[in-house]
């Protein structure tokens, strides 16, 4: 199968809202990010704050209690909830009350997004994953689209049935998490040779979610079709830029 090389800037052009007097503050996107850890605290302000740059109205970040000041210093543009929790803050012992407590505080916000970004920057502790899996899951019963990320990546690919067959969802890919998707989704290495046939059944395998595999061509699968989108961008590779990708693609689908 031929890939299908799409114009992305007129479908931005075309599906991006125009401004417009009568609309009120929320109109044109609510969107969240759950990320943001000790480690990591640019990924999930570049995501955030791209959501705002491409004309969300909201952007808010569910991370870490260390993180979220240092987040808030970055912007006073975004909502900052630091309400995540890693293993070295828990007990063992209050470790079940600590996630219930979690989960109901993202819970009072869910319903008002339009649209998630999970993972940036969230790492891989195991008690912070176990919630954030169960966010997904919240997330999924609301039906609020989904786009997986960074360490979001890392959560599904173990743990694919959080994202398996729900249309809603978007995987963003760079070449490691890639990878890691189609050794256990296809229990194969990455075929460069046939490219678009690999990215479109690992798209279908996975339920029809939305795969988006990063890359100097970046292709996009819903398991029915494949578009690739092959616009010069800028030849360094610095940290940073999926993560603007992931915050970029949220506000999008919510035009979209
Ligand atoms: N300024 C920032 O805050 C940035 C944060 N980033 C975040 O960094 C995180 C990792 O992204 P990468 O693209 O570097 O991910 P990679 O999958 O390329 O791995 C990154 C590192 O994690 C280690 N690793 C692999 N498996 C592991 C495991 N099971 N447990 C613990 N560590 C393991 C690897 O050895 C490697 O050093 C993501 O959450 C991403 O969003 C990046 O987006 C870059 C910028
Ligand atoms: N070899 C390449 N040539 C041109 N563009 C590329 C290349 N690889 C990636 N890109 C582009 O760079 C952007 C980020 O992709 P990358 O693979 O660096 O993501 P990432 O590793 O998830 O980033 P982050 O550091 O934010 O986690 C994407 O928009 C992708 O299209």
């Amino acid at each position: 199968m031929q890939s299908v090389e799409v114009d992305a800037e007129s479908i931005i052009r075309v599906i991006t809202p125009a401004l417009d007097q009568s609309r009120h503050k929320g109109q044109a996107g609510k969107i969240a990010v759950i990320g943001g850890c000790r480690e990591y605290t640019g990924a999930p302000y570049f995501a955030a704050i791209s959501a705002l740059k491409i004309g969300a109205d909201l952007s808010h970040v569910f991370c870490t209690k260390d993180a979220a000041p240092v987040i808030k210093s970055y912007s006073p543009e975004l909502i900052v909830h630091p309400v995540l929790e890693e293993s070295y803050s828990v007990r063992e012992e209050d470790k079940k009350i600590i996630a219930c407590k979690v989960l109901a505080e993202v819970d009072k916000w869910l319903e008002r997004f339009d649209c998630l970004v999970i993972g940036p920057g969230l790492g891989r502790d195991p008690f912070l994953l176990d919630c954030v899996s169960e966010i997904t899951r919240h997330a999924r019963k609301s039906n609020i689209p989904i786009v997986i990320d960074g360490d979001g990546l890392f959560l599904v690919t173990n743990h694919l049935e959080l994202v398996s067959g729900y249309a809603l969802a978007v995987l963003t890919p760079n070449v490691n998490e890639y990878k890691r998707l189609v050794q256990k989704v296809l229990s194969s290495e990455v075929n460069n040779d046939d490219a678009t046939q690999q990215v479109l059944s690992l798209a279908k395998q996975v339920g029809g979610v939305t795969i988006l595999r990063k890359g100097k061509s970046d292709l996009i699968s819903d398991g029915d079709t494949v578009k690739s989108v092959s616009i010069y961008g800028i030849p360094r590779r610095c940290g940073g830029q999926g993560d603007i990708l992931s915050g970029r693609q949220n506000s999008l689908y919510f035009y979209h």
